[in-house]
């Protein structure tokens, strides 16, 4: 069941199917300690080039769900489907409408415990996501905070998406989604290319999304699955110094 998987998820990395990629840094990436693979993007994106990458990391034995985006791009035979579903876009279809039509015409092929939504709050204005779906970027903090709680509380979605994609986030909205999300994963990418920058963000959510570092220096990309697995560890040490405290 993937809603079991992703609770295992601190990091990740997202491969785009219209990128390059040689196969000696996706060797790396596959071979990382990473917890898992998102095939996916906006632009450019086929059955083709998609298949082909799949097959490329099936080499290896890592863990590899597809983020759709386009419903004929759609290919069998990943362990799983992420489907984003943009919450502050200014057209219902990237909600909504674009998710009904392909019900409607796939609705008896869908492997259901296999498929999560995620509900996307993206908040680049320069990225590619957020021009496509005609994001609404201008959020303060109540902004998230209400988004947050129509996506977790109200509809019961699996995952909130924190998305700045090619740019580093604010730490703060970040933070207001940490403190109201209930049951949903917090995920949070865009931008991470520092250590420094990791540390400020792995420890407001529960899964690291790691997308553009990857194509201009994959050696730096792998260094992130370290710098979010630390991090965590110093979670839980602080966790059980607090137990120690309380006996
Ligand atoms: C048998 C079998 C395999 C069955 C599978 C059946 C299945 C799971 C069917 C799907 C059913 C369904 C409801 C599908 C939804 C269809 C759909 C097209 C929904 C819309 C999705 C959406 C909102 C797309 C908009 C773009 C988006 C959010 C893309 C996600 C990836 C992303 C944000 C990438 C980051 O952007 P990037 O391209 O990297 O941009 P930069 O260059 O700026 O970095
Ligand atoms: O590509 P970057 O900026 O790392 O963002 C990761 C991911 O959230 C993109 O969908
Ligand atoms: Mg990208």
């Amino acid at each position: 069941m993937l809603d079991k998987k992703i609770r295992r998820w601190r990091h990740v990395f997202k491969l785009d199917p219209n990128r390059m990629l040689s196969d000696l840094a996706l060797e790396m990436i596959c071979k990382s300690d990473t917890d898992a693979i998102i095939i996916g993007g906006t632009d450019g994106i086929t059955y083709e080039n998609t298949q082909q990458l799949l097959d490329r990391v099936r080499k290896y034995p890592v863990f590899c769900v597809q983020e759709i985006s386009k419903i004929d791009a759609v290919v069998p035979g990943f362990d799983g489907y992420l489907i984003p579903a943009v919450l502050n876009s200014g057209d219902t279809n990237w909600f909504l409408g674009a998710h009904h039509q392909a019900l409607k015409a796939y609705g008896d092929f869908i492997p259901w415990n296999h498929v999560l939504l995620e509900g996307y709050l993206t908040c680049n204005p320069e990225a590619k996501v957020s021009r496509v779906t005609k994001a609404n970027t201008d959020l303060t903090v109540d902004d998230c905070v209400a988004y947050v709680r129509l996506a977790d509380r109200l509809y019961r979605l699996p995952i909130f998406y924190i998305e700045y994609s090619g740019t580093f986030g604010d730490v703060e909205i970040v933070k207001a989604a940490r403190s109201e999300v209930s049951s949903a994963r917090l995920f949070y990418g865009g931008g991470l290319t520092t250590e420094e920058q990791v540390k400020t963000m792995a420890p407001h959510v529960d899964t690291i999304v790691v997308g553009n570092l990857i194509y201009f220096n994959a050696q730096r990309a792998v260094q992130t699955v370290a710098w979010v697995k630390k991090n965590q560890q110093r979670k839980k040490v602080k966790r059980s110094q607090v137990k120690k405290r309380q006996k």
